[in-house]
């Protein structure tokens, strides 16, 4: 496919079974949570504005996540509902999901999850993110899919500086995901232009990916969205 600027972007969340989700999240809510903060994701991604984001896809296992994120997208979550981009950009994008293949892990869900989203929205560029966003605002990912170039791909730090959070392909790139352990370097290293010295500090919330409860902290700080604030007052109405 020819290169050039996008008509929009496909943000594909990746996400594990919920069941082995979050391992290293030592909270007695943590399935909760994993499914809470991707909800959370997936909403404020779908509130970025049409003219930016044309689609959310979901690539996942698990058949009761895939369920229940795609029906909160539906109806429009509290974060859609109050994001301060969705409204007057062309409202909101639609969420769908498609099972995890070849349920090799986390890179090669995300190739799939890039084929799919090119297959079926020709002329978009890519967004691969984490789906543990929980402080995430569409702003935020407005302004960060904003920036990327038309041609090539694009990279975001996480706060630590040395994950990823946030993958873009342009049309006619493809997204050659390379997340693990110094993820960012690696996509660095792979041609991805950087975005996180532009965008730093405007953009904490994209940043904040929560795999600890230190990180689970940091995201109440900066405030997080609904789906991810119940499941923390379940866990703490369960624990009480
Ligand atoms: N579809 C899919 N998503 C994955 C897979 N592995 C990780 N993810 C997702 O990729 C993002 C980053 O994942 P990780 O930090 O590696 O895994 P995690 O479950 O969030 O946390 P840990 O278990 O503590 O590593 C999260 O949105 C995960 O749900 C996979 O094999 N398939
Ligand atoms: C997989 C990654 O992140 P984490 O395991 O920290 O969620 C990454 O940043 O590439």
């Amino acid at each position: 496919m020819a290169g050039g600027r996008p008509k929009g972007w496909i943000v594909v969340l990746p996400l594990k079974r919920l069941g082995a989700a979050k391992s290293r999240l030592e909270h007695p809510g943590r399935a909760l949570l994993a499914l809470a903060m991707a909800t959370d994701t997936a909403a404020a991604a779908a509130a970025v504005g049409r003219d930016v984001v044309t689609g959310v896809l979901l690539v996942t296992n698990d058949p009761a996540a895939s369920a229940a994120i795609t029906a909160q997208a539906v109806d429009g979550g509290e974060v859609a509902k109050d994001g301060p981009a969705g409204q007057g950009h062309g409202g909101w994008a639609p969420v769908l999901a498609v099972p995890d293949l070849p349920d090799r892990g986390l890179n090669a869900a995300l190739r799939h999850g890039a084929r799919v989203a090119t297959r079926r929205w020709p002329g978009h560029g890519v967004a691969a993110m984490s789906a543990d966003l929980a402080a995430l605002r569409p702003a935020e990912l407005r302004a960060a899919l904003l920036a990327a170039p038309p041609t090539g791909r694009a990279v975001l730090a996480d706060a630590a500086g040395t994950g990823t959070v946030l993958l873009c392909a342009a049309p006619g790139s493809e997204l050659l995901p390379r997340f693990g352990e110094d993820s960012h370097a690696l996509h660095v290293r792979s041609g991805a232009v950087d975005l996180t010295g532009g965008l730093a500090a405007s953009v904490p919330g994209l940043r904040r990916d929560v795999d600890t409860v230190v990180d689970l902290a940091a995201a109440r700080l900066l405030g997080v969205g609904p789906a991810t604030s119940a499941a923390l007052a379940t866990a703490a109405a369960n624990a009480g």
